[in-house]
Order: C-alpha cells, then structure tokens, then sequence
C-alpha cells in the first residue's frame, strides 16, 4: 500500500477577474513508505501548490490524498492539523529559523508541541538531532552567525526532530553553492536513511533530483515520471510512527 496516494488530483484557483486559474491537473502519485522521490519542473509549474497538497496545508479541488490508506477529505482543522504535525517535517529553501534563539531552541520548538515525553525532553532530544547534523559543536550558536548551510542542517534537524514519517523538502538547496548543497544533501539522505524517513524533494537542481528513487516532472500542472534510479523500497524500515 502506497504511503502517500494522490489520484487524479487537480487544484484551481479562482481568479479576481472571474477566471479559474487551474494549477494542477490529473496528478496520480503513489509513493511507497521509505521511497525517495525528486519533482522537477519550471517556475510556475506548480511544484510547490503539490506539496502544499500533500502536506495538507492546502487541499485538492478534485480527485482523491489518501495517506495511510485513509482519505484525508473532510477531516475537520483540528485533526488535518494533528495529522499534519505528527506525520511530515519540513524544509525550505529559505531556512526560516527563529532569529534570537540558539540552534538548540530552534531545533526544540516542533516539541513544545509534541507529546509529554517530548516536551520536558527537548533540550536534549535537540541537542541529540543537532549531534547527527554534525552541528554538536553550534549548539548555543545564533543562527545569524551561522553559514547558509550550517543554517540549512539547523533547519534539517527542526524538521525532523520530531520523527515525521514523510519529509517534504522544497528547494532545500536553493539559496546554496553547489558544494554545501550536496554536503546537505549528503546530510539529509543519511537521515532519512536511517529513520526509514520517506522523502519527497523539490528541486530546479538535476543533480539533486537524480539522487531519487524516481524522478518526475512537472509541466503547466500535469506530473510525468521520467525516471527511476533503482527500485523503489517497497516497506519502510520502521514501523508506522
Ligand atoms: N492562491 C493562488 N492564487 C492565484 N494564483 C496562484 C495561487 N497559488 C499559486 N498560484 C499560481 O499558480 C502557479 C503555480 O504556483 P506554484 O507556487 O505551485 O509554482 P512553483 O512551481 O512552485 O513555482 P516556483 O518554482 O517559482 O516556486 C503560479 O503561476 C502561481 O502564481
């Protein structure tokens, strides 16, 4: 069973004139817990409209997000809100951390919001996610004196301190020169890896694209796969979180 499965998905928007602006079209998109996909596409194409899709900030128009299994339609706020927080992590191509407060306290703040054993645990839970982004030596560091990719594996560690099942990454190495973006990427591959963590990358960049199980595209709305690495994993190597 797909862990992510979006069939036949199409967003719109209507637009000030009277027209409908129509973002996505026809989308279908299973992809398997544990599985690495890269989406490719021009500005405009409406890359960053799926994965608000599939991170339930915004919903379909028409068509079907089952995740799990479990169609996501008419979930009320409250629980598309739960559901959102205790299933994916995210990450930017601005890293968007919280001026003033160390890295530490950056990477704790998803667990104010999480279970007990989180809450009175975060500093160290933190401090132990900032060890695995190779930044145990910038704990106390603000992250103005950080560089650009000591900032983005701050933001790395933030977005999956928590153990999201899916990590949804859009551009996470944009604002990056091409030798820290792989070093991130190197990063962010070996966590996932590790945590069995499934990964869905937007990326402008081949080359980052290219290390996914499977490639598509997408163009004026419409997804094509148009490539596959290896075989895709099939199970996740952890069970469900
Ligand atoms: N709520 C909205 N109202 C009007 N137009 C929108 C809305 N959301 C997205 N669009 C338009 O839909 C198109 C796709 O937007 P989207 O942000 O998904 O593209 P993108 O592929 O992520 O682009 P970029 O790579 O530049 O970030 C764009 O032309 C955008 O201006």
């Amino acid at each position: 069973m797909s862990l992510l499965r979006l069939d036949d998905v199409s967003r719109s928007v209507p637009l000030p004139d009277g027209t409908v602006l129509h973002i996505l079209t026809g989308v279908n998109l299973h992809v398997a817990a544990g599985e690495h996909i890269a989406v490719v596409g021009r500005s405009g194409s409406g890359k960053s409209t799926l994965l608000n899709l599939m991170g339930l900030l915004d919903s379909p128009t028409t068509g079907t997000y089952l995740l799990d299994g479990q169609p996501v339609e008419g979930l009320g706020q409250r629980r598309l809100s739960r559901l959102r927080g205790a299933t994916f992590g995210f990450v930017f191509q601005q890293f968007n951390l919280l001026p003033g407060r160390t890295a530490t306290e950056n990477v704790a703040s998803p667990l104010l919001y999480g279970s007990a054993r989180e809450f009175w645990n975060r500093k160290r839970i933190a401090q132990d996610m900032l060890e695995r982004v190779g930044l145990g030596h910038r704990l106390d560091t603000m992250p103005e004196k950080l560089s650009g990719g000591e900032q983005q594996r701050v933001a790395l560690a933030r977005s999956l301190v928590r153990r999201p099942r899916v990590l949804l990454a859009d551009e996470p190495t944009g604002a990056l020169d091409v030798d820290t973006g792989t070093a991130v990427m190197d990063v962010l591959e070996e966590l996932v890896r590790e945590d069995g963590t499934t990964l869905v990358t937007i990326t402008h960049d081949l080359s980052v694209a290219a290390r996914a199980d499977r490639q598509f595209r997408l163009d004026h709305g419409v997804l094509t796969q148009v490539g596959a690495t290896q075989v895709p994993a099939l199970t996740a190597s952890r069970g469900g979180a």
